[in-house]
């Protein structure tokens, strides 16, 4: 997978596209079809699914560890992944037909990455997993942990001390030219720790391999590559990276990037988008769907990058994130914003109602079901509301449900609350940013998130965008705008239907 993790050596253009000798060597060891033969040089920006791509090995990956890691996919055509056909014929039957895949940077993009850490102190192994395994596959040498002795993480025994190193990187500086701002970026080090706090046995060895990276990469050093360095604790023995504990070792605690117009803080713990510079283009896209002066609530909010009125987030080591985003938040910023710390899964209707304009950006498996399901319920909803003087749950004084009381007692409320959060309105537009095209389109085991939305005429598809956020892969980012009210005419064709799809339909 293309890394971009600032180097002393200078790296490639980012936005030049040219033939790595291991691809000019061989076209075929991809592990999916290549797309069509092209014919003209150089991928523009924003490659039109119809239009004519450039050569052949113009856009190839220069990878060693293409075959063994399991980042990367394909090898060849980065620019535009067989998947963009599909997504393209997939919204032509569904009465979009100028769907526009945007290629965005094809090296040189990636600002996160999460590694495991295996092997012995001997011989330690630092990268993504080989494929359909748990054996990290060796990245770069990591000195520290032969020289300070750490042990690597044994997931069948449970011992080691190092399981995994997150690597952020922030391209805030804005002294630097924005062209230049990834290659000098500093990265935010995060060790997951095999303890359960700071003060357990092995710990002194994390100080020791904190002390190591800051001396080889710190604010002292001649090359300053590391922004802070935090310790995560994890004793689990389950697939999840983090645990719940976190400090911070060295460095600036406060750690800044710049989207979509606002500067947003994030701390190691809250999600962060890996490609930066490719979600910042698809929300400059986002923004022309919102109408001046609408009420938005964004569900799966993270740290609130998305910049929204109302955001809904699980994860509440975001909350912190967030309120530090809203101070630098111009001043003539003049609205209500709110953080809440719920599970949208549960009685998404009184996220849902009570906005202009909904913003989803789900993880990768797609909408919880019970989100779907209010989703497409949504003209009886209305109609109800219109018929009731019922008030939505989160204003309501009696409020007993305790998941809506926590969500209460941890929210954030910047402004006073704007009307339409206490009105029973429900929202005209819909937006859905996809980071999963199989549970987007046609989860078989999940859900059809798309298809089921329009299913019961609630809803119409109006635009869709593609982005190319993760270059090398099949993945690929979906904006997709939807209206209030069906449009007749559409192929909804209900192949492939999984058990939960049939039962909310
Ligand atoms: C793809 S991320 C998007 C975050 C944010 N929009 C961004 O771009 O930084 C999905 C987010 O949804 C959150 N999430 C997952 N399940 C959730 C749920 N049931 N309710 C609320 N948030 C949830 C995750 O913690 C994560 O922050």
């Amino acid at each position: 997978m293309p890394l971009c993790l600032p180097s002393a050596r200078p790296l490639p253009p980012l936005i030049s596209c040219h033939a790595s000798p291991a691809a000019v060597r061989t076209r075929t060891p991809s592990r999916v079809t290549p797309s069509p033969s092209p014919t003209l040089p150089i991928p523009s920006i924003s490659l039109n699914p119809n239009s004519t791509p450039p050569p052949p090995l113009a856009c190839a990956l220069h990878c060693p560890h293409f075959q063994s890691c399991s980042g990367c996919t394909h090898e060849f055509d980065l620019h535009r992944p067989a998947i963009v056909d599909e997504a393209s014929e997939f919204f032509q039957n569904l009465g979009v037909s100028d769907f526009a895949f945007d290629s965005c940077k094809l090296w040189g993009w990636r600002c996160r990455a999460k590694l495991a850490v295996r092997g012995s102190s001997e011989n330690p192994l630092i990268g993504l997993y080989q494929e359909g395994t748990h054996n990290a596959v060796d990245i770069p040498e990591c000195k520290g942990i032969r020289e300070l002795s750490i042990e690597p993480y044994d997931e069948d025994e449970g011992t080691g001390d190092l399981r995994y190193v997150q690597m952020a990187v922030t391209t805030y500086d804005t002294s630097i030219p924005a062209s230049k701002r990834y290659m000098n970026g500093k990265v935010q080090v995060s060790l997951v720790w095999n303890s359960r706090n700071e003060n357990s046995p092995n710990s002194e060895k994390l100080q020791a391999l904190a002390n190591f990276l800051w001396r080889k990469g710190g604010r002292r050093n001649n090359v300053h590559l590391i922004q802070s360095i935090w310790a995560n604790f994890q004793t689990s023995t389950n697939n999840i990276i983090f645990g719940n504990r976190w400090r911070h070792l060295l460095g600036e605690i406060d750690f800044w990037e710049h989207v979509g117009g606002i500067d947003i803080s994030l701390a190691p713990s809250s999600f962060g988008q890996a490609n930066t510079r490719a979600f910042d283009v698809l929300l400059q896209k986002l923004q022309k769907y919102v109408p001046y002066g609408s009420s938005v609530t964004d569900l799966y909010a993270g740290a609130g990058v998305i910049g929204s009125v109302r955001c809904v987030e699980i994860n509440k080591e975001s909350k912190l994130s967030f309120e530090k985003t809203v101070d630098r938040l111009p001043r003539s910023i003049d609205s209500s914003i709110s953080w809440h710390h719920a599970d949208t899964s549960k009685d998404p209707l009184s996220w849902v109602r009570g906005s202009d304009v909904v913003i989803v950006d789900p993880p990768r498996k797609g909408l919880d079901p019970s989100l779907l399901e209010a989703l497409q319920n949504i003209s009886t909803i209305e109609r109800k509301a219109e018929s009731s003087f019922e008030s939505p749950c989160l204003n309501d004084k009696d409020e007993k449900r305790p998941w809506i009381l926590r969500a209460r007692e941890a929210s954030v409320q910047i402004g006073s609350k704007t009307t339409s959060e206490d009105s029973k309105s429900v929202p005209q537009t819909l937006i859905y940013i996809s980071c999963g095209w199989e549970s987007f389109k046609e989860g078989v085991i999940i859900q059809q998130d798309c298809r089921s939305l329009l299913s019961t005429k609630a809803w119409r598809l109006e635009k869709a965008h593609g982005y190319n956020f993760f270059p090398g892969t099949q993945s690929i980012e979906v904006l997709a705008v939807f209206k209030r009210g069906g449009k007749v005419g559409l192929k909804l064709n209900k192949k492939k239907t999984g058990k939960k799809k049939k039962k909310l339909l």
